[in-house]
């Protein structure tokens, strides 16, 4: 995926004649915006919906949610009072991070993702007696006004006992659970020589923090790397390599899968190319034309040990597809090898998607400029890999080796093996993308019961989409594929969070896994349709309370974390 800011900053990366040390990014004062301004003036645009039973486009502005965010010069957080019931046991903050600045200084970013982050998050917490109480806090940019930065505007998340924001350069930044001030920088690179970072790490059940991220040079390699339950940063190591297939033209990725004992990796058509990127001082190309969708590879999964971080040596291939986000990730056991379940959503026309979530296009005027942007954007799918990990005893070449799972998993997706010794995959799709009820543009934002990362499972939660952005809520059962829709009209909910009620002890207990409820913040395209947090009922997707607050023209934001009020 080419984001220009990123890779203006790769490319700043690499006018550095050592490739070990980035440019420090000077820290200054966060900037504080409150919910309440009028939204500034801004062109009015168009979104396509393609509406399946017509094939034709139907038009819905979203350009409201793609508008900076005006400055404030303070911040008032606000009380609100949800409508409906709020279960007691929920407790915690919900915090988002995405953009909220694209126009700079009289300057406008050219790509979505190069916007100035902006978060903000939603306290539930037991107030005056009362339990429908919601805080609405304050919400800030992370870095500073300068274009192209280390503007950490993807998601947020806990790093020992404390949370920061990211986005896919190396630098992070501490954020103030409290106050939302932002806090210390800090940078992967000054540990160790890592060039990028994903901003989707995992944490181990033990409470370490796991991600990965790409060392550049002449044996380009992406790295796993891990921080202690402390998030102690002088202690973080590399704990896996994967060595890039072609290191002349390595692998853009944006995040990756961890069963409890290994390490799941998809290196993707989409690739950088080094030489150009290197050179285009020189060249003076733009950063997205060192940035191109191979199409003579296929897309491989790779392996590490999570324990030893040896690179499993099997070679699984499939289909040349991105996939963003990932769903959960398991292994089963069979005939004395071992076997892999990985849902993905993967897309295989977007081809890298580079100038999909171009501003210009998001604010354009016409239709049919988002049309044409998106129509070789193809949809995206929630599907299942299933592949051995360690081949099963006897395994014989041609054989589908997903058989062997009969009793134990029913699946479609199979595993052939092939006389080089390599697997090749086909998926199976968890949902038909045909159906009304998913969304021209399929299905992406996967989330899950994390209580169960890399273990068996059933529920995966996401969006839908019936346009560019996101206009519903699904739950998918993985394994019968039912499928619960919550949708409502001009409204744009955030990816879904589950929540697990905190009276579960068990969370593969029958009945157990969507115990809990999904947190959504919606945004709307109507001017007079204030943003609002819903709590929804984790097993039917019925609203348990909707908060309302009193902001409108809050832009729609990528990833969130919630975090239990004893964090
Ligand atoms: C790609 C297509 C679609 C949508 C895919 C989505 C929603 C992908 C979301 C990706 C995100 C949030 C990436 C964020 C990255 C931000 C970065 C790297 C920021 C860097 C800043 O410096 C559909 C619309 C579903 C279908 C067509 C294809
Ligand atoms: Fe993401």
């Amino acid at each position: 995926m080419t984001f220009s800011g990123k890779l203006q900053k790769f490319n700043q990366v690499q006018q550095t004649s050592d490739l070990k040390h980035l440019p420090m990014v000077t820290q200054r004062s966060a900037r504080a915006f409150t919910f309440t301004q009028t939204v500034r003036c801004c062109n009015k645009g168009t979104i396509i919906a393609k509406q399946k039973e017509t094939g034709m486009p139907a038009t819905v502005p979203v350009s409201e949610i793609v508008q900076s965010v005006p400055e404030l010069e303070e911040e008032q957080p606000t009380k609100i009072t949800g409508l409906g019931t709020i279960p007691e046991w929920l407790e915690g903050t919900i915090l988002r991070n995405g953009v909220g600045q694209w126009d700079l200084g009289g300057e406008t970013v050219c790509h979505w993702f190069d916007g100035h982050a902006f978060i903000h998050k939603f306290e539930i917490k037991n107030g005056s007696g009362t339990r429908d109480i919601i805080v609405v806090s304050r919400k800030q940019i992370v870095s500073d006004k300068r274009l192209f930065n280390d503007n950490c505007n993807v998601n947020l998340m806990p790093i020992g006992d404390k949370v920061f924001a990211m986005t896919e350069t190396t630098a992070i930044r501490e954020v103030d659970l409290k106050t939302l001030e932002t806090g210390e920088r800090l940078a992967y690179n000054d540990y160790m020589t890592i060039h990028t970072a994903t901003a989707h790490p995992h944490i181990l059940p033990g409470g370490e923090f796991l991600n990965m991220g790409s060392s550049f040079g002449k044996e380009t390699c992406y790295n796993v790397i891990q921080v202690d339950s402390t998030g102690d940063f002088d202690k973080m190591k590399v704990v896996a390599k994967f060595p890039a297939t072609n290191p002349k033209c390595p692998s853009y990725y944006h995040s990756f899968g961890l069963t409890r004992d290994h390490i799941l990796f998809l290196e993707m058509p989409y690739r950088i190319n080094m030489l150009k990127m290197l050179t285009r001082k020189f060249t003076n190309a733009a950063p997205a034309e060192a940035m191109f969708y191979d199409k003579q590879v296929h897309s491989s999964i790779r392996i590490a040990d999570l324990k030893t971080g040896d690179i499993l040596p099997i070679k699984i291939n499939t289909e040349g597809m991105g996939s963003f986000h990932f769903g959960n990730s398991y292994e089963i056991e069979v005939d004395g090898g071992i076997f892999c379940v990985w849902d993905a959503c993967p897309n295989y026309k977007a081809q890298g998607a580079a100038h999909l979530f171009n501003i210009e296009t998001l604010r354009s005027r016409s239709a049919a400029d988002i049309d044409e942007a998106f129509k070789e954007a193809g949809e995206n799918e929630l599907a299942r890999f299933v592949f051995p990990i360690k081949l099963p005893r006897d395994a014989t070449v041609g054989e589908d080796l997903n058989k062997r799972l009969a009793g134990k998993l029913q699946t479609t997706a199979s595993a052939v093996l092939k006389e080089d010794g390599s697997v090749w995959l086909e998926k199976e799709l968890l949902i038909d993308n045909s159906d009304e009820k998913i969304g021209f543009y399929g299905f992406e934002f996967p989330r899950y019961n994390y209580a169960l990362n890399g273990l068996p499972y059933s529920y995966l939660y996401g969006n839908g989409f019936g346009t560019i952005l996101p206009d519903r809520i699904i739950k998918v059962n993985v394994n019968t594929k039912d499928m619960k829709v919550w949708q409502e009209k001009d409204i744009f909910p955030s990816e879904p969070v589950f929540v697990q009620n905190k009276s579960v002890t068990d969370p593969s207990a029958p009945g157990e896994e969507d115990n809990g409820v999904i947190l959504s913040i919606c945004v709307s395209t109507k001017k007079d349709v204030p943003a609002f947090l819903i709590i929804l009922d984790a097993k039917t997707l019925t609203e348990l309370a909707r908060c309302t607050t009193t902001v409108t023209g809050l832009p729609y934001g990528f990833h969130h974390t919630f975090l239990p009020s004893d964090f």
